[in-house]
């Protein structure tokens, strides 16, 4: 009898999107042993000979690492990177001030945004049940049969069917178009009034133009500029504003004009001429939020990563959040033996709450900063936070805190906020009520010595101004 070996055919996984998510999706479903298809819109980014222009950088915190760290790619990611161990925010008057991020030690990594996708790509690409299909646009999908309808740079289409689908299309998801065909899907999007803008500051004679192991802020309320470090010893500048404020800048010296009212500093450091041109080089931004729920369709799709929640970037979380999307996935896969019917299922059940969380806080982030944060009030509130942190260290976290250094579900660290909140300000009012109570205690108990002299010789000693 032939004992044959029931070829039990690994299921075939489609990642659609081979941006940061997707692409760290990739080696977490090849390192499971499922046959992996990436399909990305672009061009092979690690081909493209792109001139090494500005970078764009991002804030990789705990949760970004600790998912980088499951697939074995955390050192390399972070070996590349440059800590940040401090916020640096400069005042309107030139001044600066530094406010560390925790205890000695405590860092967030400027990371570069193109190195980091072109390293998980590869990485991807180094386990042998794993293709990258590039310039592959998916066009559309069908939920009942499967199917993906991909636009190759040629003009031909091509048919793809696989076991599971997952979108890390981005923001504008085509993949998640197919979930508003579905009853109960809920989404909202939220574009905010605020653009963005990214800036180049160059070396100054060979080394950083500023002190590189901090994340640089320029809190002006409405406005607010931030620079993040690169390894090339240029920062890149991201300046946030109002679309009406940008369309009012039209001419080089409009923006000199902005940046010697609000940014002062800066402008020696990024150069006049270079402002004036990088300013216009492209115009600013947008930023949209969405927020919607299930992430799954049935045992065939989920989404993750910005086409599952695309957030403003006021807590640098994003990204992290995405990567988190992976690390959680993948521990739901062992908890449910890789059924993904039961996983799917799970995956949204706990992570709707997290993701939903994290757009919430950083939205409230903007809105707070863009009320009343300037210099002042940002470094007052570090340092309450701080304060409180030290006297009760178990009893008060600071937001930042648990939301940057820590892998406190992201719904609970609003839990945790809310009920610091309250416990502060009832702490604040105990304090209120008891100084109040004490005071009067000890007035009624050591009442102060009132001269014994009338009424009128009062009268005429106030009056007389005859205070001796
Ligand atoms: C100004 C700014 C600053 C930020 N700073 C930070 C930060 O400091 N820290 C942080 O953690 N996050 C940050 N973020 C957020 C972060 O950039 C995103 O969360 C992250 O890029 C999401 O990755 P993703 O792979 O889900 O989506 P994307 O990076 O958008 O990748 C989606 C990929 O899918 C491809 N694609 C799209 N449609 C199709 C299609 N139809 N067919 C095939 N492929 C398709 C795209 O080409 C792309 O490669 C910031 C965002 C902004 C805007
Ligand atoms: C590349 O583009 C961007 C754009 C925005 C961000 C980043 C990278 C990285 N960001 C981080 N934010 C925090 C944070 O928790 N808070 C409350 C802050 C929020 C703002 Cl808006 C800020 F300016 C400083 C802090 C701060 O505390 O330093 C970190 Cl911790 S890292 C925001």
């Amino acid at each position: 009898l032939s004992t044959e070996k029931s070829s039990k055919k690994k299921k075939v996984v489609a990642v659609i999107g081979g941006g940061l998510v997707g692409a760290l999706n990739a080696c977490y479903f090849s390192k499971r042993g499922f046959e992996v298809e990436v399909f990305e819109y672009r061009e092979d980014i690690r081909q493209a000979k792109l001139a090494r222009g500005r970078s764009i950088n991002l804030a990789l915190s705990v949760r970004g690492r600790q998912a980088l760290g499951k697939v074995g790619m955390e050192e390399q990611i972070v070996s590349k990177g440059v800590p940040m161990y401090a916020r640096m925010i400069h005042n309107l008057n030139g001044k600066q001030y530094s406010l560390p991020y925790g205890k000695k030690g405590q860092c967030i990594l400027s990371v570069d945004r193109s190195n980091l996708n072109r390293e998980l790509l590869s990485a991807a690409e180094t386990y042998p049940n794993t293709k990258l299909n590039f310039s592959h646009k998916l066009l559309d999908w069908s939920p009942d049969s499967g199917t993906m309808t991909f636009l190759r740079d040629d003009g031909s289409k091509r048919e793809i069917q696989a076991d599971l689908i997952v979108g890390c299309d981005g923001a504008f998801s085509t993949i998640r178009k197919q979930f508003f065909r579905r009853t109960r899907f809920n989404y909202n999007q939220t574009y905010i009034p605020h653009g963005y803008l990214e800036l180049t500051m160059p070396p100054r004679n060979g080394d950083f133009a500023m002190e590189p192991s901090y994340l640089h802020i320029w809190p002006r309320n409405t406005f607010m500029m931030i620079a993040l470090p690169n390894l090339d010893k240029t920062f890149t500048c991201t300046l946030f504003m109002p679309f009406d404020v940008f369309e009012k800048i039209t001419t080089g010296d409009e923006v000199i004009k902005f940046f010697e009212e609000n940014f002062p500093d800066a402008i020696p450091l990024l150069g006049v001429d270079a402002l004036k041109r990088d300013y216009f080089r492209i115009p600013a931004q947008a930023m949209v939020s969405i927020k919607c729920s299930p992430y799954h369709l049935g045992d065939k799709c989920v989404i993750m990563g910005d086409a599952a929640h695309a957030i403003v970037p006021f807590y640098g979380q994003g990204m992290n959040a995405g990567f988190e999307d992976c690390l959680v996935f993948d521990e739901i896969m062992n908890q449910f033996s890789e059924d993904f019917g039961a996983v799917l299922e799970e995956y949204t059940r706990i992570r709707v709450p997290d993701d939903h969380a994290i757009a919430d806080l950083a939205m409230y982030n903007y809105i707070e900063m863009r009320a009343h944060v300037n210099s002042r009030w940002f470094i007052f509130r570090k340092y309450l936070d701080d304060m409180l942190h030290f006297v009760m260290p178990k009893t008060i976290v600071p937001l930042y805190t648990m939301v940057t250094f820590s892998r406190t579900r992201y719904h609970e660290v609003v839990k945790r906020w809310h009920w610091q909140d309250k416990a502060i300000t009832n702490g604040l009012w105990f304090c209120g009520i008891m100084g109040l109570a004490g005071g009067s205690y000890l007035l009624f108990k050591y009442p102060p010595k009132i001269p014994d002299i009338s009424v009128e010789q009062l009268q005429s000693r106030i009056m007389g101004l005859k205070w001796f």
